[in-house]
């Protein structure tokens, strides 16, 4: 059952204080907003009926990610105007914390799932391509209804709640992902420079990868703790105080 936000789901001085901010956006601002979010809420979607119906036809999740990839690869890239919606203040959200989450993104759609075909029918990239997929329907329509000022509740309560299990699980996919693309790495080389080479430099992608893994210790609970801030922010009618970039 969807409620409104209007029929007392919010509390009173936050929606002044948010609504305060949406008039400062600009209409152009809005309307760009509206139509990305839009967009990519029917990516998404796209992309979750796609595996829906691939699993349902095949009845396996051998060759999913082929099937889909291309609009997994076109949805998740586009994200990357995120990051520019934040730099250039369309949205109040922090770039680094943004930055962080899409660019992971982008690396495992592009440096890893689509560079290593050995690894794309690995349960963990099904895992990773779920837990997206129901985040980002979640996420964008969220943010759709909330700019159209008609938010239903349970859209509200989903996106303030689901991450909860769906963040682990997601880096869990991803990185399993990332772990089992490593024996391949290493065999082959790729994305390495050994040395001696003309720019006498070296790079292992096989040790970036590892590198990779143990950055997500200290910048997923970052994340993690700033959705919770949100949370509480959101459904709570907390004032929270963040810091600047
Ligand atoms: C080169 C190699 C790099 C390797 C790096 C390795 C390190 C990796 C560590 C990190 C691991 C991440 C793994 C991740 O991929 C796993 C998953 O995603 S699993 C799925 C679960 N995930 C989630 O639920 C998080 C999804 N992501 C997000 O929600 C955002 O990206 C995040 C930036 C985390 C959210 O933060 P934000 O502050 O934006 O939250 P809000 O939604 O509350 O928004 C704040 C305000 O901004 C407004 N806003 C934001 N975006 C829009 C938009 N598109 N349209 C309109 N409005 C928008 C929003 O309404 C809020 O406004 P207000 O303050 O007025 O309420």
């Amino acid at each position: 059952m969807a409620s409104s936000e209007e029929d007392g789901g919010g509390n009173g001085a936050v929606e002044e204080k948010e609504s305060g901010k949406r008039r400062r956006l600009g209409a152009l601002a809005t309307a760009w907003l509206i139509f990305y979010n839009v967009a990519m809420t029917a990516g998404w979607l796209v992309l979750g009926i796609a595996m829906v119906r691939f699993y349902i036809q095949k009845g396996t999740h051998r060759g999913l990610f082929r099937s889909v990839q291309k609009t997994l690869k076109f949805f998740q890239t586009f994200a990357l105007l995120e990051v520019v919606h934040c730099a250039v203040g369309v949205v109040r959200t922090s770039v680094l914390v943004t930055g962080v989450q899409v660019s992971s993104r982008i690396f495992m759609v592009w440096f890893i799932a689509h560079s290593i075909k050995q690894i794309q029918n690995e349960e963990s990239v099904i895992l990773f391509l779920v837990v997206w997929t129901v985040t980002e329907i979640t996420r964008y329509s969220f943010y759709t209804f909330n700019l159209l000022n008609h938010l239903p509740y349970f859209i509200k309560w989903a996106r303030y709640n689901f991450f909860i299990i769906l963040y682990p699980a997601g880096v869990a996919g991803e990185l399993l992902t990332i772990y089992a693309a490593l024996p391949y790495v290493k065999k082959t080389g790729m994305f390495s420079l050994r040395l001696p080479n003309k720019y006498n430099v070296s790079f292992d992608y096989y040790y970036f990868l590892i590198v990779v893994m143990f950055s997500y210790v200290p910048l997923f609970p970052q994340l993690y703790f700033h959705m919770l801030r949100q949370r509480r922010r959101v459904l709570h009618g907390e004032v929270i105080v963040e810091k600047d970039d």
